[in-house]
């Protein structure tokens, strides 16, 4: 029996996570947690049966109390609540399915109590990368990817030996307003933003994936992933979703994972992984394709990837910000109180005004964020 602990099970990765859970009976939960999801956390609470649930709101936390008070489930709240359910004793893997920075103190607290993590939550290596791997590697703790690029380069390098790698080839779908021209980009509006061509997902990666910011953010978590300089880190749109990233080797060839856009594919090769397990679902029909292709990526008009190459590259605090100031500036555009372009606008600003701290602490990143927050609020 594999024991697993999900931070964020009743958003989109939890929700799949826990499908996989029902499906296969060597897969048991030991806690679950999110941010204020009582009808739901109290669903997953009577069908998988936690030691641990922890909802991040302490008023819902409460609710929740008396709901669940018929089992024996100790139900949490706040940061330490998060932190708990991430080191929980009998767990060995923790599933990272949390939206956002919140992400970063429970991963390193599962890393310090040696639980291996399947990692979506991309913002947390983003932000604090160069601390979390090396405190996974001092932990002796592996961290298999769960965002698909990133799992499809995972499983495209098996086998192979760093030093025969040239570059890693990172695709993108370009998102709804892959073929807007500048102009047209200023009047689109949340509904067109949150139609993503070829994913279902969370609201907030949703727009990331309509700026561009989400393959940006994509470069930053593979260079800490798979260790490897911003220049041998490449996009290229493949607008069908059906190519999910690749890997160019000193040789010339070109290993490519392909399947049908379902995040369950990388969610189980993490929790398995070495072993691929059967997965029913549709099958890609290549005939029926026809054909797959590809693009440069729109990035004098969708202006996230280029943002991630500077703040990447900058280094120190600098991803911290491009992090923060979008993740602000994307809950303002979900609550329709700035336009699309915006977001870049206040990206930029936070950007420009930022003094680059080198080697940020954990209390550094965070007062980073902070300090996006009110420079954003104050503008
Ligand atoms: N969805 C996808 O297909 C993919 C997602 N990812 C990454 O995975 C992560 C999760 O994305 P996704 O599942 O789409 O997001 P969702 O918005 O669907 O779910 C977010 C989850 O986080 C929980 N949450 C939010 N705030 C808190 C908090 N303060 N404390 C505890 N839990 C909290 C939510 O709880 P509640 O429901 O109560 O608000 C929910 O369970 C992101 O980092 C995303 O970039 C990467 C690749 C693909
Ligand atoms: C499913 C997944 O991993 C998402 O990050 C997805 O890749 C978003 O797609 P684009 O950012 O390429 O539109
Ligand atoms: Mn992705």
């Amino acid at each position: 029996m594999k024991y697993i602990s999900i931070i964020g099970s009743t958003g989109s990765i939890g929700t799949q996570t826990l499908e996989l859970v029902r499906a296969n009976k060597d897969l048991g939960v030991t806690a679950l947690a999110a941010g204020s999801n009582v009808d739901l956390l109290e669903q997953q609470i009577r069908e998988f049966h936690p030691h641990t649930a922890v909802l991040y709101d302490e008023q819902r936390a409460e609710e929740l109390r008396l709901r669940v008070k018929d089992l024996e489930v100790q139900v949490l709240s706040g940061p330490e609540g998060l932190i708990e359910a991430a080191s929980e004793p009998c767990c060995s893997l923790v599933v990272t399915a949390v939206v956002g920075m919140i992400g970063i103190k429970p991963t390193m607290a599962a890393i310090r109590a040696k639980k291996d993590i399947a990692l979506a939550n991309k913002e947390t290596l983003v932000t604090a990368g160069h601390l979390i791997m090396p405190l996974a590697k001092e932990y002796g703790v592996s961290i298999y990817p769960v965002d698909s690029e990133h799992s499809a380069i995972f499983q495209c390098l098996q086998g192979e030996s760093d030093r025969d790698v040239d570059s890693l080839i990172i695709t993108a779908s370009g998102g709804p307003f892959r073929t807007k021209t500048k102009e047209e980009l200023k009047t689109v509006t949340l509904k067109d933003a949150l139609k993503h061509p070829n994913w279902s997902m969370g609201k907030k990666i949703t727009i990331d994936s309509a700026t561009l910011v989400n393959k940006g953010l994509e470069v930053i978590e593979a260079r800490w992933l798979f260790d490897i300089d911003f220049d041998r880190i490449k996009v290229v749109v493949q607008p069908q979703s059906i190519i999910h990233s690749m890997v160019q080797f000193q040789d010339g060839g070109v290993k490519a994972q392909l399947g049908t856009p379902d995040m369950k594919l990388p969610i189980q090769y993490a929790l398995y992984y070495p072993e691929r397990r059967f997965l029913p679902g549709d099958r890609l029909d290549f005939a029926a394709l026809g054909s797959i292709s590809f693009e440069e990526p729109p990035v004098d008009v969708l202006k996230g990837l280029s943002y991630a190459y500077d703040a990447g590259r900058t280094g120190g605090s600098m991803p911290a910000v491009l992090n923060a100031a979008n993740e602000k500036a994307v809950a303002l555009f979900l609550q329709e109180k700035i336009s699309f372009t915006e977001i870049y606008d206040l990206i930029e600003d936070a950007m420009n005004a930022h003094h680059v701290i080198e080697n940020p602490s954990l209390t550094e990143v965070l007062e980073t964020e902070q300090w996006v927050y009110e420079f954003i609020e104050s503008r």
